[in-house]
Order: structure tokens, then sequence, then C-alpha cells
């Protein structure tokens, strides 16, 4: 008989893309979907499946009656109602893309490619809580796979290169209008040969100080800027999604000795593409050779840059990458400093591997059980 499947969140930016993949898959031939709302219950659901009408996501006795639910939601959301739920003696899987949940004792954070055998002895033990990774620490872990797998990797630090999205679908919007913003101001600037580049410089940073110029989202301009602080401050002196990285990675990872792992993440004017350099400490000094197949060989989205221009700036850019499933790791050489200091730059689509995709799959595999 097919699973029944709540979906919460479907609408948002994570849950949209889920569903189109959902449906590049035909996954929704193997269930029984029904669809919920926070805002809108009784308004008609998407059309996959014919017609439907939105289920409340308040109704914790519908909710209770779902084989598996699958939350895009939001952290707010899942506080809110999944321990009512448990509390109610629901058994059932919860699938979520926020991190409320990722690191209490009884859920397991799903990257199949590299935790498939967590995520079924997961499964096997009787866990019911199945939550997608931060987009950064997913992303990170399928570029550099092979090196973990392969016991090679001492430390990590590394700067990443995160895209609007990752901050939320206004964020988006909010890039595009600076962008226009800035364009306005110079338009009739672009094409005058009378009018100097330090001109219209001085015009657009003077417009980015402007009171209209919109940061309602950001708090600050993105277009023009780069911005090295993403959510909270904490103790320690690092932000939450910097402690993520060490913290998630090494749960997927099921590490029985911590690998060390820190770093500064950025917020920068792409769309939908999160970009990560890192720096890694190998154990062992491996031929370039050796490293490439190493990296290539561990899952089927990898696709290696060669280390020049012209490959770089067509095959390892955000613009390269988005819309696809492809994880490219480019700019692979040793460090001068040091022959065990390993250079890579990577890229990924943050809404795909890095946030729908991950959740979608384990979804497949809960609904075989
Ligand atoms: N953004 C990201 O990159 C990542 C996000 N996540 C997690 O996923 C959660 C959801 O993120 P995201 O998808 O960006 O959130 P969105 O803001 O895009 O969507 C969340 C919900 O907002 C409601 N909503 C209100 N107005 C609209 C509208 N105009 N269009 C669409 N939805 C609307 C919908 O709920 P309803 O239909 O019930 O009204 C929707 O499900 C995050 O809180 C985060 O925990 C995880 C990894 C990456
Ligand atoms: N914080 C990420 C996106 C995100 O939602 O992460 P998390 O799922 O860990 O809250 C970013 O801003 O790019």
């Amino acid at each position: 008989m097919k699973k029944t499947i709540g979906f919460i969140g479907w609408r948002g930016m994570v849950g949209s893309v889920l569903i189109q993949r959902m449906i590049e898959e035909n996954d929704f031939e193997n269930i029984n979907p029904i669809f919920f709302s926070t805002s809108q219950p009784g308004n008609l659901g998407p059309n996959i499946i014919g017609k439907n009408k939105l289920q409340d996501a308040y109704n914790l006795e519908l909710l209770n009656t779902m084989d598996i639910i699958i939350s895009c939601q939001g952290g707010e959301y899942t506080n809110f109602i999944y321990k009512k739920l448990r509390k109610l003696g629901w058994l059932g899987y919860w699938v979520d893309a926020a991190s409320s949940l990722r690191m209490k004792d009884d859920s397991i954070i799903v990257l199949d490619p590299i935790n498939l055998q967590s995520i079924y002895s997961g499964i096997n033990n009787g866990k019911k809580t199945f939550v997608g990774g931060n987009c950064t620490v997913s992303l990170m872990l399928l570029a550099l796979g092979g090196l973990f797998f392969n016991n090679l990797v001492d430390w990590i630090t590394f700067s990443t290169y995160q895209a609007a999205s990752g901050a939320g679908s206004k964020n988006i919007l909010e890039l595009i209008k600076q962008m226009g913003y800035l364009y306005n101001s110079v338009s009739d600037d672009l094409n005058s040969v009378n009018i100097s580049i330090l001109e219209i410089e001085k015009k657009i940073s003077k417009s980015i100080k402007e009171k209209n110029f919109p940061i309602k989202e950001f708090c600050a301009p993105l277009a023009g800027n780069v911005l090295p602080w993403i959510d909270y401050a904490l103790k320690n002196n690092q932000t939450k999604e910097e402690w993520k990285v060490q913290a998630e990675a090494n749960k997927i990872l099921d590490t029985n000795k911590l690998i060390p792992i820190d770093g500064t993440c950025v917020r920068v004017g792409t769309f939908r593409c999160h970009s990560q350099s890192f720096i890694i400490k190998l154990k062992k000094d491996l031929s370039y050779s050796n490293i490439i197949q190493i990296l290539q060989e561990q899952n089927h989205w990898v696709r290696i840059v060669p280390n020049n221009f012209q490959s770089t700036i067509n095959l390892l850019t955000p613009m390269a990458i988005t819309g696809t499933l492809n994880i490219s790791v480019g700019r692979i050489r040793k460090l001068n400093v040091h022959s065990k200091l390993l250079s890579i730059f990577t890229v990924g689509d943050q809404l795909l591997w890095g946030a729908a995709e991950p959740i979608r799959r384990v979804l497949m595999i809960l609904i075989n059980t």
C-alpha cells in the first residue's frame, strides 16, 4: 500500500525545489501525498495529483494519521508542532529541512551519498527523525567526501561565499532590487564619453548609502559588497553558521575522533549557489593525480575542473552550477607553504544538494521501509 505523506512548506523556496525534483523523478507515483498549509487551509493545493484541498498544518489529529511528514516550513513550525505530535504518540517518520532537530541524539542528519549506512542503521534501530544538513556542510561533504572516506583529513579551514537564497526568498528579491538601484543611479552615464570612471564609481558609492537603498532584509548592501557574518553570534566568537560546519560534518561522518573544521562564513551577491574555499591539512602527502581520483570516485555528482583559467571561469562558478546537481571541484593544488596543505574551491546549488535533494532522497528510502 502507498504510504501517506504530509507535505508542509511545499510552496516555500526549498519546498518548491523539492516538489520540482519529485515531479522530475516521478516520485509522486509511489506515494499518497497530502498537502498542508500554515496560512491557507481550505485553498486549492498544488496541481500534481489532481484537485486537492490544503489541510491545516496545525491539525494534530490529521498529522497523527500520516506515515511520514516532510517539513520545509522552517524551525519555528518544527519547534511548535514536533513535540506535540510525538506526545500524542505519533510514530511516523519526520523529515525536515530546518536545523532545529539536527543535533538531537535521536535524529539522523541525512546525506545518503555520504552516510547511507547510518541512515539504514538508524532506521533499523528505530530512529524516526531525519533532517537535512546545513547547506554548506552538505556541499562540503559531497565535494570532499573522498578525502574523508579515505581518512586523509587532519583538519580543514574554510571561507564560504554564500548566496542570497540561503537567507530566504525575500533576500534574493532585495539583492536584485539593490542591483537595479545601483544601475539606475548611473545608467545615463554608462555610455557617455564625458564622464570618468571615477565619477561613476563615486555616484555608485553615494547611491549605496542613500536612505532609499533597499536593505531591510540584509541590514546592509549586498550588491557591490560582501557580508562576512551569517546567523547569530556565539560566545566563542564564531557565528552559528560557522559552528554548524564542524558539528554537523562530524555527526554525519560519525567520526570517532573529531575532525577540526573552522573558518569564516560570508554572504556574497550570488543567487542560489554557495561556493567554498578550503585549505585541507592532509594526513599524507598525496600526488595530484591520486587526489583527483579520490575526489572523483566518491560520488556521481563531483565534477573535477582542470586548474586553468578557461575551465575555471566556465565550470567553477555559481552561474555554471545553478539549477544542477553537479558539485564543481576545482583550483585543486598543493599550497607552496606545505606539501600536505591542499587548496580546493567548490561550488554547489544550495537549494538542491544544499537543501531539497538530501530530504527527497531520504523520503524515497523511507517509503520503501
Ligand atoms: N533557504 C535555504 O536555503 C534553506 C532553508 N532551509 C530550511 O527550510 C526552511 C524554509 O526555507 P525557505 O524555503 O527559504 O522558506 P520560505 O520563506 O520560502 O517558505 C516558508 C513558508 O512561508 C510561507 N509563505 C508565505 N508567503 C509565501 C509566498 N509568497 N511564497 C511562498 N511561501 C510563502 C509558506 O507556508 P504556507 O504555505 O504554510 O503559508 C512557506 O512554506 C528554512 O526555515 C530553513 O529552516 C534549509 C536549508 C537551506
Ligand atoms: N544558513 C544558510 C541557509 C540555511 O537555511 O541553513 P540552515 O538550514 O542550517 O538553517 C545560509 O544562510 O546560507
